[in-house]
Formats: structure tokens, sequence, C-alpha cells
């Protein structure tokens, strides 16, 4: 899978230094000013082909919890939309806040959503690994998916009743036939879509973007169970509450946000 292994920053030392923090011109997240971006006819739906069979485990990494599926092979692929390649899903995880007033880490004409979900995939037409796709600016297509709190999310629950046993940073369990598909909003033909990076470490501008024009729905108490996941491991003596793993919003230095509708 694509993140068990060591982060960058632990795996090139070089990325410690003033390196790690890219002058970057493409950094993410943004706010997305629905009237500012602009309708691109061009834009095919996204095409997505998860087999829940490649779905291998959830760990929990100290800043979020992934579910990480078994990218050695082309079963669960994303294409379409502004993609020229094929892109293999590896994780899914997500960012949310302490309460239900914030917590998304894009945001729609400066509104925040209490949590966002991403969809990780990386390019394996021109790259053979997730750690070398990482370092291209083609190399990733994350889809961003708001959460919304309303009625209880029938397929998220399968997912939260697994999170008490990946409370603590670095508790990894078994968590197998999961379909992503199920978080995905009924309509993925509306989006928005832009050239980002990573919003954590190594923060590397291989991103395009794909953001979801709709949310999907979750209850208040199944959102509660992420914030009683924590950022420390079982030895810490002080437990801190994993809640808002979001990084602050980015400058858009000029780049265009293109809509898939108009
Ligand atoms: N929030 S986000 O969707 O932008 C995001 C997605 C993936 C990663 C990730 O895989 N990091 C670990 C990592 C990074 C580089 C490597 F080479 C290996 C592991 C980080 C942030
Ligand atoms: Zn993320």
């Amino acid at each position: 899978a694509c993140s068990s292994k060591l982060a960058l920053s632990q795996v090139h030392p070089m990325w410690q230094g003033p390196l790690a923090i890219p002058g970057g011109d493409r950094q993410s997240p943004i706010d997305i000013a629905e009237r500012r971006s602009v309708f691109d006819p061009q834009l095919r739906p996204l095409k997505v082909q998860y087999d829940p069979r490649t779905c291998q485990q959830i760990w929990n990494n100290g800043y979020s919890f992934l579910v990480e599926y078994d990218d050695t092979t082309d079963k669960s692929t994303l294409k379409g939309g502004p993609l020229e390649d094929q892109f293999r899903l590896c994780q899914f995880h997500f960012h949310w806040g302490e309460n239900n007033a914030w917590g998304s880490e894009h945001s729609i004409d400066r509104r925040l959503y209490p949590a966002e979900l991403h969809i990780v995939h990386w390019n394996s037409d021109k790259y053979s690994l997730f750690e070398e796709a990482v370092m291209e600016d083609n190399g990733l297509a994350v889809i961003g998916v708001f959460l919304k709190i309303g009625k209880r999310h029938e397929g998220l629950q399968k997912l939260v009743d697994a999170l008490p046993a990946v409370r603590h940073k670095d508790s990894l369990v078994e968590f197998t036939k999961f379909d992503p598909a199920c978080l995905l909003p009924e309509n993925i033909d509306d989006y928005w879509t832009y050239a980002g990076s990573l919003t954590t470490p190594p923060l590397t501008e291989a991103v395009t973007w794909l953001v979801m024009k709709q949310h999907i729905e979750v209850s208040h108490d199944q959102l509660a169970v992420f914030r009683s996941l924590l950022f420390t491991s079982a030895e810490e003596q002080m437990q801190r509450s994993m809640v808002n793993n979001f990084r602050v919003q980015q400058a858009l230095k000029g780049r265009t946000v293109r809509s898939s509708f108009s």
C-alpha cells in the first residue's frame, strides 16, 4: 500500500531542510471562489473503478487514519476528468475539526465543512511506485469530498466501528472488502479541479485535485467517533485528541480553478 512506508521526510533527510516547504506556487488546500472558477466543457466525467477486494488495512499514522489498498496492480483505478493517464487507488483518509464549525481543508466561497474525505491515487501509466509519483507534477490525483452533519451514513458505519481499534498512533488493524465508492456523492460529474500539493509533509506539488461539488452526509455521532482518535501513541502519557488535523489554506498564486459544470 502507498503510505505505510516511511514518509519522505524520514526517508530523504534533505526534506528536513528548508526544502521541506517548497516555496511553491501550487500549494494546497485553497478556498474555491465559485464565481472565479472557469467552466471547461472539455472536462470529461470521472471514471472510478474500485475493487473492494483490494482493501487491506486501516491505521492511525498520528495525523489521520488511513484505509489502505493493495496498489501493486491496476485493480482499483480512476481516470477521465482532466486526467490524461490512469491513476491507481492507494488510500483514503479524512481531515476534521474539534467541532462542526470547521474541519475541512478546502472551502467553497469561504464555507468550511466539518470534515473532508481524500481518496488518493497515483499515476500508474507513468510511474511504478507511489513514492516515485509523489515527486512528479502529474503524479497524484486526489478526490476531495465534503462531509456535512445530517443523516447517518450507512456505508461509513463499518469504518466507524473499526476506529476504536486504531485509537492510538501507529495502531493498525486488518480491514477488508470496503468499497470507497460508497463514500462518493451520487453526482461525481460536478467538480472543481486545480493543480495543487499534498497538504501534509512533504507538501510536494504533485496533486491534481478533484473537489466534488456535492457533499455527503454523516451523523453527528459518526463524526464524534473520528474525534475519539488520538494523535498520541499508547506509550505517551499525555493523550491528545485527534482533531483539527487540517492545513491552513494557501495562496492561489494566479492559479485557475476549473469547473466541470456551468
Ligand atoms: N492530505 S493529502 O490528500 O494531500 C495527502 C495524501 C497522501 C499523503 C501521503 O501519502 N503522505 C505520506 C508519504 C508521502 C511521500 C512519500 F514518498 C511516502 C509517503 C499525504 C497527504
Ligand atoms: Zn488529506
